[in-house]
């Protein structure tokens, strides 16, 4: 299979805009801002649009179970749609400054103009999805996947309404953590994959296989993502440093500390995450308890689990050979990543 490029993925999205008129042009260019087609001050550019995984995962999929990604690129192009959108929300939801090394909309455009912006997007995403029928695809096809497309954004809805309301908690056990990422992040991640392949007109051992690759590797994705949230340099993240720490996030590796810090550790932690604000002194003293916890370690470990759960989830796949070692590559690469 010929290689992904972005740029192919960045004109399938493309074609979900529609014609602008000048009086909403600016409505537009605010998603290409977010989308990194455009700087702040609106002239194009080719700034950091993510890393275009979830695309990717749907395009491999198709071609994994013999299907054709050329068909599937409206579909792979709704899937980075909704992931934008749930971007441009969560900054919103989450007080965040920065994103993909820049500003993020809200915080140039307010937000009101962030929350149309973001339904936007999602609707861009909808729209995208129906241009399957354009392609060809068939319109039970099509009802059928747009269905499953919606099961996922409620998904990820729930998913961030867990998120938030772990914001007043402290007592989340590592179930009830798990329950959060598997909606707000694993769950787009084996749609990714389970809807390429069902595109691909996959079995349905194929298609159970490429689900379970993608939930499992979407779990480790988040819990990765939470070690970057605390541990990841600022310079290749895009997000500040110790962002999930300022922004008292109940990740694994705190989750982990709370219940296993000593009474002094435990009650210090408690105290720092139930302030309406943090200073900076309390970055280290978070950090040091961490260290005293053995939390990194601890929760490296869970993602190396859920990473190999997805190696051996690829394993059961039966299809076509090429495609399934770049999934087996990608799947390897990001154990550990450090973006
Ligand atoms: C519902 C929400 C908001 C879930 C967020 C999940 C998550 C890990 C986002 C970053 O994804 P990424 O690392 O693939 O981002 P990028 O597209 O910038 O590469």
């Amino acid at each position: 299979m010929k290689q992904i490029s972005d740029e192919s993925i960045r004109q399938a999205m493309q074609q979900a805009f529609p014609a602008a008129d000048a009086r909403v042009s600016l409505f537009y260019e605010m998603q290409e801002y977010h989308l990194g087609w455009r700087d702040a001050q609106l002239a194009p550019t080719h700034a950091d649009s993510g890393k275009l995984l979830r695309p990717r995962f749907c395009l491999l999929a198709c071609a994994a179970v013999g299907g054709n990604p050329e068909q599937a690129a409206p579909l792979a192009a709704a899937i980075q749609l909704l992931h934008d959108f749930s971007l441009i929300h969560d900054d919103i939801e989450d007080h965040s400054p920065t994103r993909r090394g820049r500003e993020t909309v809200w915080k140039l455009w307010d937000v009101p103009q962030a929350i149309n912006v973001g339904d936007g997007m999602f609707t861009l995403a909808q729209l995208s999805l129906f241009r399957l029928s354009d392609v060809g695809v068939e319109a039970s096809v099509v009802v059928e996947i747009a269905r499953r497309f919606n099961q996922t954004i409620i998904r990820l809805c729930e998913g961030q309404y867990l998120d938030m309301s772990f914001e007043q908690r402290l007592d989340i056990s590592e179930a009830d953590y798990l329950a959060m990422i598997s909606r707000k992040t694993a769950a787009l991640i084996a749609a990714a994959a389970g809807l390429g392949a069902i595109l691909g007109n996959a079995n349905r051992e194929q298609a159970t296989a490429l689900y379970n690759w993608g939930e499992a590797l979407g779990l480790a994705f988040q819990i990765e993502d939470d070690m970057l949230g605390i541990w990841g340099a600022e310079a290749v993240t895009g997000k500040p440093d110790a962002h999930d720490i300022w922004g008292r996030k109940k990740s694994l590796p705190i989750i982990h500390a709370l219940a296993h810090a000593d009474a002094d550790d435990g009650k210090t932690l408690a105290a720092i995450y139930q302030k309406s604000e943090l200073e900076a002194s309390d970055i280290p003293t978070v950090l040091a308890i961490l260290e005293r916890t053995g939390s990194q370690g601890y929760t490296a470990g869970v993602a190396k689990f859920y990473h190999e759960q997805a190696l051996a989830a690829l394993a059961d796949l039966q299809g076509e050979a090429e495609p399934i070692a770049e999934l087996h590559g990608l799947t390897k690469q990001l154990l550990g990543r450090v973006k």
